[in-house]
């Protein structure tokens, strides 16, 4: 018997879902990411329309498999990309206290990165003093006189919580400190201009487990006084340390809510696959 047209068996792939539009937050907000797309400069759109919170001193994290487009999201947030020509934002990244765009025209990328400052996978000092690597932003903010600096240097090594370990050698080179060490020498630098938000891409990926749980302290710690967003392929460091979680997929926000929600009852088919470790 020929099959009617209604009888096919022949299956297609269901599409998948949509992803999922954060809800509004009660929470006070530190930034709002709106419409956001970024294209390199090759054309390659890596990132999709996302719509995203980040919230004020809270930890926010972003997971999602190799290539979704965390590294390119966080790198946009303190205007990375600019440091290569061709590549393009669009939408709006907007902070909250005074309602600056910091993707816009008219902000200063050099500006945005005292207020976004970032720490990266590799600790990454300058071959100098340990003193002149915080010192850095400080002059870069136009500041001048040395007991400002002094003190400003003093207090972002004691945030970053190795004061303790450098204050007798504040002149050495930074190369001579461990990769832990150097890496919350890195923190210190990115905290001492006092940046609204610090961006950590992957900060523990190339410490071992002890020097990996002091950064995961310390995160939480800074949390207190300063917003962060973390990027990380460690989903336990994410569970641990972050107050909110923003699942990627293929350039796309996918799914974003409380981390223990995200974890334990995600609502988004890719979020449950990714975070049970069926792909990724
Ligand atoms: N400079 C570049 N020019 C063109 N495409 C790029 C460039 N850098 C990254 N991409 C592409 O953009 C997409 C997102 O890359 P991105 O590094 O942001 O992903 P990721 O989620 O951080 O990955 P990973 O977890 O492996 O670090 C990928 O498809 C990548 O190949």
């Amino acid at each position: 018997m020929t099959p009617k047209a209604t009888e096919t068996t022949e299956t297609t792939a269901a599409a998948p879902p949509p992803p999922i539009k954060p809800a509004p937050e009660s929470e006070p907000l530190c930034a709002r990411i709106e419409n956001f797309s970024f294209f390199y400069s090759n054309g390659m759109q890596a990132i999709k329309n996302v719509d995203m919170p980040i919230l004020d001193r809270k930890v926010t994290a972003i997971i999602g498999p190799s290539g979704c487009g965390k590294s390119t999201l966080l790198r946009s947030l303190n205007r990375m990309h600019d440091l290569y020509p061709g590549n393009r934002y669009e939408g709006r990244v907007i902070l909250e206290q005074d309602g600056e765009n910091l993707i816009g025209p008219e902000a200063d990328p050099v500006v945005v990165r005292l207020r976004v400052g970032m720490v990266f996978q590799k600790p990454n000092p300058f071959p100098k003093s340990i003193f002149e690597n915080v010192a850095a932003g400080l002059r870069v903010r136009g500041i001048k006189n040395r007991a400002v600096i002094e003190e400003a240097v003093e207090t972002a090594l004691k945030r970053a919580a190795i004061w303790d370990e450098v204050k007798d050698k504040l002149h050495g080179s930074a190369n001579d400190l461990s990769g832990g060490q150097q890496q919350r020498l890195c923190i210190a630098r990115a905290l001492a201009p006092n940046p609204e938000i610090l961006l950590l891409d992957e900060p523990t990926s190339a410490l071992d487990p002890i020097a990996t749980a002091k950064v995961e302290d310390l995160v939480q710690e800074l949390a207190e006084t300063v917003t962060v967003v973390i990027v990380t392929h460690n989903m336990q460091q994410a569970a641990r340390i972050s107050h909110r979680t923003a699942f990627m997929y293929l350039g796309e926000l996918i799914e974003f809510g409380e981390t223990s929600q995200i974890f334990t009852s995600p609502k988004h088919p890719s979020t449950e696959s990714y975070i049970t470790g069926r792909y990724g």
